[in-house]
């Protein structure tokens, strides 16, 4: 359902985004040398150092191992980095580097270089230098297992999602299914809701489980919420456009990676039904996973884009990974190819995720814009081209999918400060706000 596959992109007009340039991120980094390589570079210059600390100080100097032993090499300094925490075996945390005024997102320097991947296994380092907070064993054992149970039974009928490219037609190379909170909604998803230019045939109704869940999601994801906003965003408010109503989740995609191989390449996900500033709740059950995340860097007049590295995110069974609102129009997320998994006890090499989501109802498609071609309109935000960069637009399906027929229709889309659309109940005009779209909607 989502834009997994990264594509080159058409034209449309001078007021869309242009094409992306390619990046290669996925390597060791323009130094070439691997983590362990530098690690065992480290360890000879400086035998008295565990490798659990030259790992720390070379994650919080990213992966530089000059800077490293420069750091190494001066004084003492007075807060010494502080021992690992040990909840996982493998956890380690960049606080220590740091004092946490530092690094909260508003003055945060950029963690990774271009071709780097940070890895970061502790909650204060993900939150500090994501726009995600992760909760580790989330759910009690029992309960965790009883999902994962129900899930792995659900798994084996779930598709590839598909789409066309040209002549070709594009599957993502893992497995997923739609589910929401009723029958008549799954019903109505059937027949009303358009992904990619097309109706989705196999919508199912939430299982018992994933209802239980849901309800402990929406209780913590609502606090996560509210903890980000108070210690995280400028003046401890929340984001323009973010929806100031209590997160309620009532629908879900739930993907699963058979496998090492299995896996998401980098995307955004589709706003249309969300709206500006979507929260997500990511539950990960059954072998653990990286979770990659890469923000995107504004283009000024077509400089290169992507300057940035990713960082790597821990996905534990049992963690759930909340994606706060300046995740889908500022960041990218992908799972990426594993070289090797440890099988999970219960769900052997699959990784099962739930992605517990809102959709509005004011967002239903009987009521956003349709396109030229008679099809609901996809919502989209500008993400890279730096003069309209937050801004929104409501265009055809095919203008972000090469090859496919549809037609150029695109309008700059209006929200209030709450992200709730003019035809939405409660919509109050920004009136003393330079308009979203201009002139632009009919
Ligand atoms: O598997 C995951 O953790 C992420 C899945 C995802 O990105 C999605 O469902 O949009
Ligand atoms: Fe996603």
């Amino acid at each position: 359902m989502e834009a997994y596959i990264s594509r080159k992109r058409r034209r449309l007009s001078p007021e869309v985004e242009p094409v992306p340039p390619k990046t290669s991120l996925d390597d060791d980094g323009a130094d070439g040398e691997s983590t362990d390589f530098k690690l065992a570079l480290l360890a000879s210059l400086h035998p008295d150092k565990s490798p659990d600390v030259l790992l720390d100080y070379l994650l919080a100097y990213h992966g530089s191992v000059e800077q490293v032993c420069a750091a190494l090499s001066a004084p003492a300094r007075d807060e010494s980095p502080r021992k690992r925490p040990c909840a996982t075996g493998y956890q380690s945390s960049l606080a220590a580097f740091a004092k946490t005024s530092d690094i909260r997102p508003a003055s945060v320097k950029a963690l990774t270089k271009k071709g780097k991947t940070v890895h970061l296994y502790a909650p204060e380092d993900v939150e500090a230098h994501t726009p995600c907070s992760i909760i580790h064993n989330f759910l009690r054992p029992d309960e965790a297992d009883a999902l994962l149970k129900e899930l792995l039974v659900e798994a084996p009928t779930f598709r590839k999602d598909t789409f066309q490219l040209f002549d070709k037609t594009v599957e993502s190379p893992h497995t997923m299914r739609f589910y929401v909170d009723s029958s008549a909604e799954a019903q109505a998803q059937k027949t009303e809701y358009v992904y990619n230019g097309s109706y989705v045939p196999d919508v199912m109704q939430t299982t018992p489980e994933m209802l239980k869940v849901s309800a402990l999601v929406r209780e913590t994801v609502n606090t996560e919420i509210d903890r980000r906003v108070r210690d995280f965003y400028p003046d401890g408010k929340r984001l323009k456009l973010q929806s100031s109503e209590a997160w309620k989740p009532n629908a879900s995609f739930v993907n699963c990676y058979d496998g090492a191989k299995q896996s998401v390449g980098y995307h955004s996900d589709q706003l249309t039904y969300l709206g500006p500033r979507a929260v997500i709740g990511s539950l990960s059950l059954g072998v653990a996973r990286e979770f990659r995340v890469r923000k995107i860097v504004p283009q000024v007049d077509g400089s290169a884009a992507d300057t940035q590295g990713q960082i790597a995110i821990h996905l534990p069974h049992n963690s759930l990974l909340v994606m706060h609102a300046e995740m889908q129009e500022e960041w990218k997320h992908a799972v990426a190819p594993a070289q090797t998994i440890e099988p999970h006890p219960i769900a052997g090499n699959k990784r099962l995720n739930v992605t517990y989501r809102c959709y509005k109802e004011y967002l239903h498609p009987k009521y956003t814009p349709r396109c030229k071609c008679n099809v609901p309109a996809v919502l989209r935000c500008v993400q890279k081209q730096a003069a309209t960069r937050g801004r929104y637009m409501w265009m055809c399906h095919s203008g972000y999918t090469p090859g496919q027929k549809g037609c150029s229709y695109f309008v700059w889309a209006e929200f209030d400060e709450d992200g709730r659309p003019p035809w939405a109940r409660g919509y109050e005009c920004n009136c003393n706000v330079p308009s979203q779209m201009g002139d632009t909607l009919k």
